[in-house]
């Protein structure tokens, strides 16, 4: 089967992204760790056997070019207008076929992780993937066609199913690991990192995302 689905992960200016995050790891930049994370997210996107293409939207110079590296497309961001915004202009981008918004902070994630519940998500339906916690949004989906309506932030698990998303039941504890927190970070640590967040944070890497 020829993979099909679009995925759209924004990634901040790095000097503003992830600033629970700021000083999780004792003498690292703050901005190599939050790079990291979105570089092992995309780097694993693009290896699912379900994803055709992975386009980030983002304003930051160095983001761009080592997403683009990975094999991303890379779009500005819309100006000053936040998460939701920034989804809903890269899904329109890629709305000739199914639409997978994903955090652009999963360090640990695994491709078949991801390629499990985007087949779970085939179908007319929007659906999404709740965070660890059971709270927050890690994955929404959209048939070709189908607004994505994302409603990304506090609160997101509710907000995608009171908008009719059907969440999708799978341990893909991979895919679920958020990274927010120094807490969270550890949590992932325990997972197994990808390759570009391993290193940053000197610990060692599971499962292989080329
Ligand atoms: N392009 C873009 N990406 C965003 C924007 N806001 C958040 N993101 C990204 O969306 C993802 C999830 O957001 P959060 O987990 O809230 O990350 P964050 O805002 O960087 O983290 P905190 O500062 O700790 O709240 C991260 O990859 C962010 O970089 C935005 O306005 N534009
Ligand atoms: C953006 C979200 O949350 P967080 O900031 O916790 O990653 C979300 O879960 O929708």
């Amino acid at each position: 089967m020829e993979p099909t689905w679009g995925v759209v992960l924004p990634v901040k200016r790095l000097g503003a992204a992830k600033s629970r995050l700021r000083g999780a790891l004792a003498g690292v930049p703050h901005e190599r760790l939050a790079l990291a994370l979105a570089q092992d997210t995309v780097a694993a996107a693009l290896a699912s056997a379900e994803v055709a293409e992975v386009l980030a939207v983002t304003d930051d110079p160095e983001v761009g070019r080592a997403l683009a590296a990975l094999g991303a497309r890379v779009v500005p961001d819309v100006p000053g207008d936040g998460l939701n915004a920034a989804f809903a202009y890269g899904a329109g981008l890629l709305a000739h076929g199914p639409v997978a918004a994903l955090a652009a902070d999963l360090p640990a994630l695994c491709p078949d992780d991801l390629s499990e519940a985007l087949r779970k998500a085939a179908g007319p339906d929007r659906h999404f993937v709740a965070d660890a916690p059971g709270t927050g949004t890690v994955l929404l989906t959209a048939p070709a066609g189908v607004w994505l309506d994302p409603r990304f932030g506090p609160g997101s698990a509710v907000a995608h199913e009171r908008s009719g998303a059907v969440p999708l039941d799978g341990d893909w504890p991979t895919l679920r690991r958020d990274v927010d927190t120094a807490a969270d970070l550890d949590a992932a640590v325990r997972l197994g990192l990808g390759p570009h967040s391993a290193e940053v944070a000197q610990a060692p890497s599971r499962c292989s995302s080329p």
